[in-house]
């Protein structure tokens, strides 16, 4: 941690009337007392109380004005930060905010590095690592589950429900610790029972959470959903139907999708990140080849499977295609693609309708070049993300940093139950309760000693967070 005061442009750049400087730490208040001619004149920046604000102009060195502002001014430890800070809202001139930023530098400043707010609040005891994570989520969010899940963590849900655990393995820990004490004298003061039962509920907390992640990441990330078949089915144009942009190239070509493309749509409040992939045929061309090794390994990575039919071609090369792809994709969840119905004659779609292979998987027709149909895949693809309705009281774990130290705490854990099963010394339990007591303060920042570890966190921040 530094000393340094730094400042930066909150607000977005080149965008909007008005504009935020943000000013923190120790000079904060001088420095902008040296800039800043109140209206009134009745009172300096030096004697303007926490929490209030006021009317005046900025002043550069020449003593020209440079811009009207209001000017609030947070005395610590009443802040964002904690430290003392001020804001300046200017107009939104970049030209402005630049000298602004020029005049603070000169007067004892530097620029904040991207999230430093946020890291200095987190630092101040102003919130945990998991809360200033939620202000990146927030910042971040598209969707309205996405909103949810931050701010509840923003607002400590995550926090509490782990300093509960921390205190129930502290717990734990002291009844092991006393019983090692007097051990000569070979008294049992941990129940074993007791012991059992408190860890087995520990257990039980911390899967819940594990197994909270998929709900949480697919809100976050967008639930991922490949869109795959043979060249030329159309995979690309439903690709730009469902972004409602001309996002991939489409062509009457075979083999126009060589890469994959991945990109990300809400509606109906979920975010799905749509994948386009190669074509899959036979083929001696390298690059392509590559490409449809890309499409086998985006399968396995999606949740939800689209595999798109051309309804014009022979129902013997649609049935082989269809029995290979739901061979290829067990344990997904499909929804079959026919397209192309624009060209389809009333005869050869009730002979896809009668599709043995078919009969049980979900199945749209539609036009991905004309759009009909379109609607009722949007609806067959929100029932089939299954995002439970998220309520205020929910955690779910949306980070995979904090998802990987769950992981490993409950490695922990299972360690003790089976100490404790098999009677293994106190001494090896308590180790590994410990252990997961570290890794349960990798989350909320209580075992970060390592500043790397911060910096790499909060550099993934935007300036001026
Ligand atoms: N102009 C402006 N808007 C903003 C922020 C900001 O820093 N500045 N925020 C930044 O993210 C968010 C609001 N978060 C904030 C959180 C705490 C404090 C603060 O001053 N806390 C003091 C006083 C609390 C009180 O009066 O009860 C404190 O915690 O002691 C300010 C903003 C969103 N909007
Ligand atoms: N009539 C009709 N033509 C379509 C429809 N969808 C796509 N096409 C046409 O089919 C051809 C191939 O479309 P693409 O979207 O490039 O197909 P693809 O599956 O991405 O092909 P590759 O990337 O080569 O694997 C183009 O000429 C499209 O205009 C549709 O719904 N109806
Ligand atoms: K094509
Ligand atoms: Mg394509």
């Amino acid at each position: 941690m530094n000393n340094d005061t730094i400042c930066a442009v909150s607000t977005a750049p080149g965008q909007g009337a008005i504009a935020v400087v943000r000013v923190s730490g120790q000079h904060a208040i001088a420095a902008c007392n040296t800039i800043f001619k109140a209206k009134n004149n009745t009172r300096d920046v030096l004697s303007q109380r926490g929490q209030t604000v006021s009317f005046g102009n900025i002043i550069n060195q020449k003593g020209e004005t440079v811009d009207e502002v209001l000017l609030s001014v947070f005395r610590n430890p009443h802040s964002y930060t904690g430290e003392d800070s001020v804001e300046i809202s200017c107009h939104g001139s970049a030209f402005i905010q630049q000298q602004i930023l020029q005049l603070l530098i000169a007067n004892g400043c530097r620029m904040a590095e991207p999230g430093e707010y946020t890291q200095r609040a987190f630092m101040n005891g102003k919130m945990d690592l998991s809360q200033a994570e939620a202000v990146a989520d927030l910042i971040a969010a598209e969707s309205a589950a996405a909103h949810k899940l931050a701010i509840n963590q923003l607002k400590g849900g995550f926090s509490e429900e782990l300093n509960r655990l921390r205190a129930e393995l502290l717990d734990f820990t002291s009844l092991i610790e006393l019983e090692l004490d007097f051990s000569e004298e070979e008294v049992e003061f941990a129940n074993r029972d007791q012991l059992n039962t408190l860890i087995n509920h520990i257990e039980l907390v911390t899967t819940k959470l594990i197994n909270s992640f998929s709900v949480g990441n697919a809100v976050k990330n967008g639930i991922p959903v490949a869109i795959v078949g043979e060249t030329n089915v159309g995979k690309s144009t439903l690709l730009n139907r469902l972004l409602n942009e001309e996002r991939a190239i489409v062509s009457d070509i075979h083999g126009t999708t060589r890469d994959t493309i991945e990109e990300v749509m809400t509606f109906g409040g979920v975010q799905f990140r749509f994948i386009d992939t190669a074509g899959i045929r036979d083929t001696r061309d390298k690059i392509e080849s590559l490409g449809i090794e890309r499409t086998f390994h985006k399968i396995d990575q999606a949740t939800i499977v689209l595999p798109v039919l051309d309804s014009t071609r022979s129902i013997t090369e649609l049935t082989q295609f269809a029995t290979d792809i739901v061979e290829k994709t067990s344990g997904k969840q499909r929804i079959f693609i026919v397209n192309k119905i624009d060209s389809l004659t009333e005869e050869k779609r009730t002979a896809l309708q009668a599709l043995p292979v078919l009969m049980n998987e979900p199945c749209c027709f539609l036009s991905a070049k004309f759009g009909q149909g379109y609607e009722k895949l949007q609806q067959a693809l929100i029932t089939a993300a299954n995002i439970p309705e998220i309520d205020a009281s929910d955690v779910i774990v949306t980070n995979a940093r904090h998802y990987e130290a769950l992981l490993k705490a409950q490695e922990a854990i299972l360690r003790v139950i089976e100490g404790l099963n098999n009677n293994i010394s106190g001494e090896f339990v308590s180790q590994d309760i410990r252990e997961a007591i570290y890794y349960l303060g990798l989350i909320t920042g209580g075992s970060i000693t390592n500043d790397e570890i911060l910096g790499n966190i909060f550099h993934k921040f935007c300036i001026g967070k």
